[in-house]
């Protein structure tokens, strides 16, 4: 009987790729977080009584899955040591589980674009995870360092195109080492490339309350291929007319964002634009420490990727200090992809009590650690599930 309940268990194969730095610390946070969070959710499945809950739970489909997680040592500190960052099967090891969890690349002992594009790009990039969805709100209990701003005021989600644009890697360096080198940066941006993601930025923007999608570019300088998103925007625009649109060149876009947070809802721009509009996103919320993200395959033929927006942040790594709230706002993001919408958000109201209480590390004005807030959100789950 028991057997029989535990091999209807899901399982979620989870690949983690701490990689560098915070990433290291963080990933393990959110590991020591989801594991409470599966075991909560299952927790009376201990004692006798517990087995015949779990047939009732099972009803209910709750505490009805498990993760297995599978840890990948794919980092520069590995790249330094044996001359690679991912072995020549990466992508078939990948494609073994359900989602991918990262921490954070990059090292100062190996360029930052020999590090990118030998783990975080290419993954990106041959899972077909063409969207970088990047939410960013208020938390409870912090604080926007623009002094007016309302909770209510900020609530975002940008949509990043993750496959193309300015990092299609193309360009090449002539005449290097000397006096007249030349080098090129090529941007690509393509018809199905823009098509797919202004899709899923309109789908978006309807699935939250004020049906708006703003869209960002430089067209008015680059004449080309910002040009082309302009005209694939307003194209795609003609399928949604429940939604309400604007466009907004990106140096605009910055001060829009601080002087009228409000004005804004569902955002979508190019892989560079989106990559800093993020970044300022996850600065006016509170910290750069609290954003999520999660790489897209939305068509599910690959498993799509979470991690916070932040990097491997040499400056404090090792210190235990790491904010891991973007960490955990990133793993609900991945469970719910997953399908588990009660843990989810579990996990989000677990998170954002914790906020409230003032449990915060430095970078958010509190003077916890990474330990100290991640325990704080593992009690939380509990007590959310009232299985204390
Ligand atoms: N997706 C990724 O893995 C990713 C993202 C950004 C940068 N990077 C890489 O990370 C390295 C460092 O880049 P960077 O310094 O430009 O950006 P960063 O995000 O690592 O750090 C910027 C600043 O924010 C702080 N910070 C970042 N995350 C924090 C957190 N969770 N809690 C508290 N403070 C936090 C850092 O201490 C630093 O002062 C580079 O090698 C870069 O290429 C990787
Ligand atoms: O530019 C990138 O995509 C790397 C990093 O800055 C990120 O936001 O993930
Ligand atoms: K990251
Ligand atoms: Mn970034």
């Amino acid at each position: 009987m028991v057997s029989s309940i535990h091999s209807v268990k899901k399982v979620h194969r989870i690949a983690c790729i701490p990689g560098d730095g915070i990433g290291t610390e963080i990933t393990e946070a959110a590991i020591q977080v989801l594991t409470t969070l599966q075991k909560t959710l299952g927790w009376f499945s201990s004692t006798i009584f517990g087995r015949l809950f779990m047939i009732l739970k099972l009803a209910l489909l709750l505490g009805t899955f498990e993760f297995d997680f599978t840890h990948l040592d794919w980092s520069s500190k590995a790249y330094l040591e044996r001359g690679w960052y991912m072995p020549p099967d990466w992508a078939d090891q990948l494609r073994k589980h359900d989602a991918i969890y990262f921490g954070a690349v990059g090292w100062p002992d190996v360029p930052d674009h020999i590090s990118l594009w030998n783990l975080i790009l290419p993954i990106r990039k041959v899972m077909s995870q063409y969207v970088n969805l990047r939410p960013t709100r208020i938390l409870e209990g912090i604080a926007s360092p623009m002094a007016n701003v309302k909770r209510e005021d900020l609530d975002w989600v940008i949509v990043r195109e993750n496959s193309e644009g300015e990092y299609s890697g193309q360009g090449g360096t002539s005449h290097e080492d000397t006096p007249h080198a030349v080098a090129t940066e090529i941007s690509i941006f393509s018809q199905v490339g823009i098509e797919r993601i202004m899709h899923f930025a309109f789908q978006t923007a309807l699935s939250r309350p004020r049906k708006k999608l703003t869209m960002v570019t430089k067209s008015n300088a680059q004449r080309h291929g910002m040009v082309l998103w302009d005209k694939v925007f307003y194209t795609v625009a003609k399928e949604y007319p429940d939604v309400e649109i604007d466009k907004m060149l990106v140096d605009a876009m910055t001060v829009r964002m601080v002087l009228h947070p409000a004005s804004l809802d569902t955002i979508v721009a190019t892989n560079l634009h989106a990559d800093i509009l993020s970044d300022l996103a996850a600065a006016l919320s509170g910290s750069i420490g609290i954003a999520p993200s999660s790489n897209l395959d939305p068509t599910r033929k690959n498993p799509s990727m979470f991690e916070p927006i932040h990097g491997s942040a040499p400056d404090i790594a090792g210190k235990g200090i790491a904010n891991p709230v973007g960490a955990f706002w990133s793993a609900a993001e991945m469970v719910r992809w997953l399908g588990e919408e009660k843990a989810a958000d579990t996990l989000m109201k677990a998170i954002e009590n914790v906020t409230q209480a003032g449990v915060k590390t430095k970078d958010l004005g509190g003077s916890e650690n990474t330990k100290g807030v991640t325990e704080a959100v593992c009690k939380e789950i509990e007590k959310v599930l009232g299985a204390q």
